[in-house]
């Protein structure tokens, strides 16, 4: 039977968490608006700089839908967190509140593409979000009908209530879908999505924004979609410190007044800078930093607390990718990371990463891919942003090879790795000299 804790137990205890709550909150006194800080957190306007050209072009193109005209499709492009949704989603909402005043039907639907899977789910899904968007609901079952069913109600729901559509696919190349289909599903999806509008089946005007990582996905889309898609580009390069420094002074009223030391907003936009030029990342040190700093009971945040959310957050990212992945993909990540690491240029050569790769098979006593396999597991773990693969030629008669390049340190992903048990027997001495070998052969 339970005990009575008793009064003076109940009373003691909840004073004691209470107390402690009222504790970290004094103590919490340099983070004034963490949601700032949140790397998904729609910022307002005013907090967007450094890209005014992407701005620019984009209404350029899509303020059309204000005179009620069909805008083009669009494709934006470039490497993570460098303000694509952010863009657009802006853009889109002013021109809805301006359709708003002037009783035009326009609506925006945004799917991310990520963990959709087919190409029925995909459009099941698009014919979700139209039916949130206008407080209704989908008439087709999600499983066991034909994609034409879905198909229809998604034309349906867009015929009856919007004059104009923009559907917005966000990391569209995620969406490959069966792979007995000799067509990946992004590509049919943008065919279908594109090509609706010129026949009768849709009665809206609909336009396709794609946004994606991957530079070269237009090479798998189909000829048939790549002629009725046929995007304006918008490119999104990687930030650059100054940028930035811009974006986190934007922002610096997360902090309380003086809590901020003057290096640590150049400081973070320097780290940042220099992996990947990634805003979310900028700001995700920031958020870090000031948790450190509070934690610490510092009565700023400083330098050493953005050198230590550095780490840590490069650790993190690492090791989220790295806990889930098969412990061959690890061998393969370890040894690349190896050859760029002393390389010392982030980088390591497709041929180079495997010699070192089947060192490593070789002394752990594990099963060996062949090379192709090899690449496929690396190209496989960029859709992580951990590395970015690029083709390169030898030469007019060598043939070409794979360069990987790292968004983190090669040092940080080698000691994530490391805390698996099963590379002990891989020693860092022997590990380096087999790595300088093949780099200098
Ligand atoms: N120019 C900017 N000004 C202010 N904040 C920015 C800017 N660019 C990006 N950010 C912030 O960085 C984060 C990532 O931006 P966003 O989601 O737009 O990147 P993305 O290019 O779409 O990345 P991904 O390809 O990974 O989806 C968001 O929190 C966003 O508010």
């Amino acid at each position: 039977m339970p005990t009575d804790p008793g009064p003076e137990e109940t009373s003691e205890s909840t004073g004691s968490i209470k107390d402690l709550i009222l504790e970290q909150e004094e103590a919490a006194s340099l983070i004034k608006n963490r949601s700032l800080l949140e790397p998904n957190e729609i910022v307002d306007e005013e907090r967007i700089v450094g890209r005014d050209t992407q701005l620019t072009d984009i209404t350029q193109h899509l303020r059309v839908a204000i005179s009620n005209e069909r805008p083009p499709n669009l494709l934006l492009y470039g490497p993570s967190g460098t303000g694509k949704s952010l863009i657009i989603n802006a853009v889109c909402q002013n021109i809805v509140e301006l359709c708003e005043s002037r009783d035009i039907r326009f609506g925006v639907i945004q799917m991310n593409c990520q963990n959709v899977g087919t190409l029925g789910a995909a459009v099941y899904e698009l014919a979700r979000k139209v039916a949130n968007d206008i407080g209704t609901s989908v008439d087709v079952p999600e499983h066991g009908v034909p994609n034409k069913k879905k198909w229809r109600e998604l034309y349906r729901l867009i015929n009856d209530h919007y004059d104009t559509v923009v559907f917005i696919l966000d990391e569209l190349d995620m969406l490959v879908g069966r792979r007995d289909k000799d067509e990946p599903a992004f590509s049919r999806l943008l065919y279908q999505l594109s090509r609706a509008g010129s026949t009768d089946e849709i009665t809206a005007q609909v336009s396709v924004t794609a946004i994606t990582n991957d530079t070269k996905m237009m090479e798998s889309v189909g000829s048939r979609a790549l002629s009725s898609f046929t995007p304006e580009d918008v490119h999104f390069s990687d930030y650059d410190a100054n940028q930035l420094r811009e974006i986190l002074r934007a922002r610096e009223d997360a902090f309380h007044e003086d809590a901020l030391s003057d290096d640590v907003i150049p400081l973070a936009a320097a780290f940042a800078a220099q992996t990947n030029g990634d805003a979310r990342k900028a700001i995700d040190l920031m958020r870090t930093a000031g948790s450190i700093a509070e934690k610490t009971g510092a009565d700023k945040v400083r330098e050493e607390h953005v050198r230590e959310a550095q780490d840590k957050v490069e650790k993190n990212r690492v090791l989220e990718v790295t806990r889930g992945i098969s412990t061959q993909k690890k061998l393969c990540l370890f040894a690349t990371a190896a050859v760029a690491r002393e390389a010392g240029t982030g980088a390591a050569k497709s041929p180079i990463g495997y010699r070192v790769y089947q060192y490593l098979t070789g002394t752990l006593d594990s099963d060996q891919y062949h090379q192709e396999t090899y690449v496929n597991k690396m190209k496989e773990l960029t859709t992580y942003s951990l590395v970015e693969t690029e083709r390169k030629s030898q030469g007019p008669h060598s043939g070409s090879y794979l360069e990987f390049t790292f968004g983190e340190n090669p040092e940080t992903i080698i000691e994530t790795l490391r805390e698996d048990s099963r590379l002990d027997d891989v020693h860092n001495d022997e590990l380096r000299t087999v790595v300088n070998a093949q780099l200098n052969q």
